[in-house]
């Protein structure tokens, strides 16, 4: 059974459709990154997964249960990293632990969970004088309590310092491999290829690509990019290149044959070079980074 699924789910505010058709699913036991610009309509998802905004239409399901008719019995199986979530001022960290552990009927060692998030020494203080780091190291803590099958985190990384951003990667493998399923949104591009098996790319509401980044990185059109050193480039040996099954582009740049094409096809230029008499002193291939995937995926139109 998928941890999340949504079916054609959208939330319009007024004008401004946030979330437009999403079917989306996650996994019991991945971590998937949902990434997107800012406003691309992460939070709204997340917020209908919460039960904290009404969908206009479609569905969304946890555990197979519909968020909005088993809300309590969702959130039962959810720890959650809320974005922008405000601590309690008066209130120490430890009292936020223990807060959070009633209210999910858990038994907890604040301590040990205040170890485990970085703010042991700080526990007894309170959260009103906490930096925002401090402060989102306590809300995860909060999110860890019971155990949780889900793990929502929402920019878990916003604050912290790159010690931090290290242990919250640590702390979600670590869940992971307890068997939580972990779905977090970013939109920093390196913390989601760190650590996530999958990736949904959203963008003006719409969910452009959902893949593994490698998957994602042999679709994205122009895939590879080959150099090609040769004696002598011709536009001959172009229209060589060119006719090779798959190839996307072709040109001479810098005295070599520049040419895209996805990742399996790389050989068969060669192959056809070699077929066509021309001697390849040298080649390299440079695979496109997850920011220029994310790029192509929520440019003007999309894919
Ligand atoms: N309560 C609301 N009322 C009106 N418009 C809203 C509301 N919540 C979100 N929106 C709009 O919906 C769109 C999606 O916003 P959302 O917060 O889901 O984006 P996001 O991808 O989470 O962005 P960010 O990375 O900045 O948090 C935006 O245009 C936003 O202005």
């Amino acid at each position: 059974m998928p941890a999340i699924q949504t079916h054609e789910l959208s939330k319009r505010y007024g004008d401004v459709t946030a979330v437009d058709r999403v079917d989306l699913t996650v996994d019991e036991g991945e971590i998937f990154g949902f990434l997107g610009h800012n406003g691309a309509g992460k939070s709204t998802v997340i917020n209908m997964l919460l039960d904290f905004a009404r969908p206009t239409e479609g569905q969304v399901e946890v555990f197979g249960m519909d968020c909005r008719e088993h809300s309590v019995a969702v959130r039962e199986r959810m720890g959650v990293l809320p974005e922008g979530y405000d601590v309690y001022d008066r209130l120490t960290g430890r009292q936020h632990l223990q807060f959070a552990a009633e209210s999910k009927g858990v038994e907890i060692e604040p301590m040990s969970i205040a170890e485990r998030v970085g703010i042991r020494d700080a526990v007894d203080r309170r959260a009103g004088d906490y930096s925002k780091g401090m402060a989102q190291r306590l809300v995860l803590g909060m999110a860890l309590i019971g155990d949780p099958d889900l793990l929502i985190l929402d920019e878990p990384t916003s604050g912290l310092d790159p010690g931090g951003a290290r242990r919250m990667r640590e702390i979600i493998h670590e869940e992971n491999e307890r068997g939580a399923t972990v779905f977090f949104s970013s939109h920093i591009l390196e913390q989601i290829e760190a650590v996530c098996d999958r990736v949904g790319i959203m963008h003006e509401g719409r969910l452009q690509a959902v893949d593994t980044i490698d998957a994602l990185r042999e679709s994205a059109a122009g895939g590879t990019k080959l150099q090609i050193s040769v004696d002598d480039p011709s536009e001959t040996h172009l229209d060589t290149i060119e006719a090779v099954d798959g190839v996307d582009s072709a040109w001479i740049e810098d005295e070599t044959f520049a040419v895209t094409c996805p990742s399996d096809v790389k050989m068969d230029v060669l192959v056809a070079l070699d077929a066509a008499g021309v001697d390849v002193l040298d080649f390299s291939t440079e695979e496109p980074s997850l920011e220029d995937l994310f790029v192509e995926y929520t440019r003007e139109g999309g894919q």
